[in-house]
């Protein structure tokens, strides 16, 4: 038992935890996580063909119960497939209630959201090996499949390993007759590596949106949709394969020190490192984050940095009024609160430069999670308010100064964090939410004082719910003006070179900044 558990190969890391290069039973091992390079390096040399041994017994003979980590990777699929269940929420109620160590909870992160986000890929290679279409298989015996091919092909589990535990995991859920066909389906997507795989499927392959979409396991209208938003937004459409790959690598937790009030000792000395783009921020170092006291109280959070810096930017925006440039007095309006993570940064930097924030959200569990949020926030600071945000402009016209309508959209920029939300989205989405965007961003500007600033956020790049929909909204009306936000950016990064700029909005990158692809305008009501 030497060997150490890195976890994923060439399609990079999902989880947190340990994956197998151990010689157990279950192909998991102890020790450590490695560095992805050794990861990828010995996760290939380990799995080519040549040197795969398989038990040669028959499926029947073979281990008859499911490894729990397995079983949670499978319990989790199934939930997503069947009823549209979100992994990231589902996923830590299996682990618990299969009392799961952190080990084990590591490799079935690994497994499940690997699974998940390389289905377009695993599919495309499994189409090669069972004899009818894939929607003919019973959808559980296809979710096993899937489990299986991560497992063999981007992980560091010996072949035998992820082949008898799958099995066997089949077996044990499914039932003893597709045990077979899973063991022989395995078997031959065992016979090449990855890399032989995509050469095999796209050696005849011209079209790029294809190749594309096969390599780096994205829908083809989100190849094309993130291609068009690089464009939009002044990028070289031939960054595509980074943005599409930075898609498919674990993001790293992000933590924030409420400004004021929380603090990032304790993290750093559990082996935090400072963030580098904004400050009080820090990327953790994995773990479970409930053992830090400042986590638990709430005034440090978990909140990816592209979030923290559109929320810092719409706070810093110089009004240039007298009165509000530092925020002494000011009113401060979050429009969709839910489910609280920039209401929180929002409450903490209002109490700092003396402001107060109104945080509406209308659905009611959703505003519940931002009064937990803001628990860490003086309650004077606050307040909460459950309702639709397309009728406080009218409610309450004119009432504020500074306002977020970080607007509901359909996550194109966030997809590292949601494993299968590409393959549930739809073209339709960017049609269907733009009314709602745009109701609400006029909302908003009528909410907004004269000489306030109304910043519209989105963690989405498509140039339908980012670009469209201010020029829309601005157009024939000559009250409003961009501000650069580019250049807002720029100040409250620590680094103060973004380059996130372009046309007066900006826009963060997963293989650029490191973000969630979060789009930033602000729009200034003129006095
Ligand atoms: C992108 S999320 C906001 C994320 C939040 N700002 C945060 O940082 O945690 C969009 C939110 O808008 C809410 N929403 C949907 N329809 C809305 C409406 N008509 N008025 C206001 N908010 C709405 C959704 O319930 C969702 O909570």
């Amino acid at each position: 038992m030497s060997e150490s558990g890195g976890n994923a190969g060439g399609r990079g890391g999902s989880g947190s935890g340990a994956a197998g290069g151990g010689q157990n039973n279950s192909g998991r091992g102890k020790g450590g996580p490695r560095d992805s390079s050794q990861r990828n390096a010995q996760g290939r040399e380990r799995n080519r063909p040549s040197q795969r041994s398989f038990t040669e017994n028959a499926p029947a003979q073979r281990t008859r119960r499911a490894d729990p980590a397995r079983l949670v990777a499978f319990e989790v699929l199934r939930a997503v497939a069947a009823e549209d269940a979100y992994a990231n929420l589902v996923l830590p109620s299996r682990i618990r209630h299969h009392g799961l160590d952190k080990r084990d909870a590591g490799f079935a992160t690994e497994l499940s959201y690997g699974a998940l986000r390389g289905q377009g890929t695993y599919d495309a290679i499994l189409a090669r090996c069972v004899d009818r279409p894939l929607d003919q298989l019973d959808p559980a015996i296809l979710d096993a499949l899937r489990i299986g091919t991560h497992q063999l092909l981007a992980m560091r589990v010996p072949a035998h390993a992820a082949l008898d535990q799958t099995v066997g995991l089949a077996r044990a859920v499914i039932g003893a007759g597709p045990s077979a066909l899973i063991n022989a389906v395995l078997r031959k997507v065992s016979a090449h590596t990855l890399e032989e795989w995509l050469e095999l499927l796209l050696s005849d392959e011209t079209d790029e949106t294809r190749i594309a979409s096969i390599r780096y396991a994205h829908p083809e209208w989100i190849v094309r949709a993130l291609r068009q938003s690089l464009v939009a937004h002044g990028r070289s459409v031939s960054e595509i394969n980074d943005l599409l790959d930075a898609d498919n690598a674990a993001p790293v937790v992000n933590l924030v020190a409420l400004p004021g009030l929380g603090s990032l000792d304790e993290a750093l000395e559990g082996g935090a490192t400072p963030g580098e783009l904004v400050e009080g921020s820090a990327l953790s170092s994995g773990g479970d984050l409930g053992r830090l006291a400042s986590v638990r109280e709430g005034s440090t959070r978990v909140q990816d940095v592209g979030s923290q810096l559109v929320a810092r930017a719409m706070a810093a925006v110089d009004l240039g009024t007298g009165t509000g440039s530092d925020g002494a007095g000011e009113r401060w309006l979050d429009l969709c609160a839910g489910p609280g993570g920039k209401a929180a940064l929002l409450g903490a930097l209002a109490r700092q430069q003396g402001a107060t924030l109104l945080a509406n959200e209308p659905a009611p569990h959703r505003a519940k999670l931002v009064r937990q949020a803001l628990a860490a926030v003086p309650h004077e600071i606050w307040h909460v308010r459950t309702g639709d945000g397309r009728e406080v402009g009218t409610e309450m016209a004119e009432s504020f100064d500074r306002v977020l309508v970080d607007a509901p959209c359909t996550g194109l920029g966030a997809l590292r964090r949601r494993p299968e939300s590409r393959w549930r989205r739809t073209p339709k989405d960017l049609t269907d939410l733009g009314p709602l965007q745009r109701e609400l961003l006029k909302s908003a500007l009528a909410a907004v004082k004269p000489g306030g600033v109304v910043a519209y956020v989105t963690c989405s790049p498509h140039p339908a719910e980012t670009t469209a929909v201010v020029s829309d909204v601005l157009r024939k009306r000559d009250d409003l003006e961009l501000i650069d936000a580019g250049a807002v950016l720029d100040g409250v990064s620590l680094t103060g070179h973004l380059d996130a700029g372009h046309e007066h909005t900006a826009q963060l990158w997963p293989h650029i900044h490191s973000t969630d692809a979060m789009f930033l305008a602000l729009i200034r009501k003129k006095a």
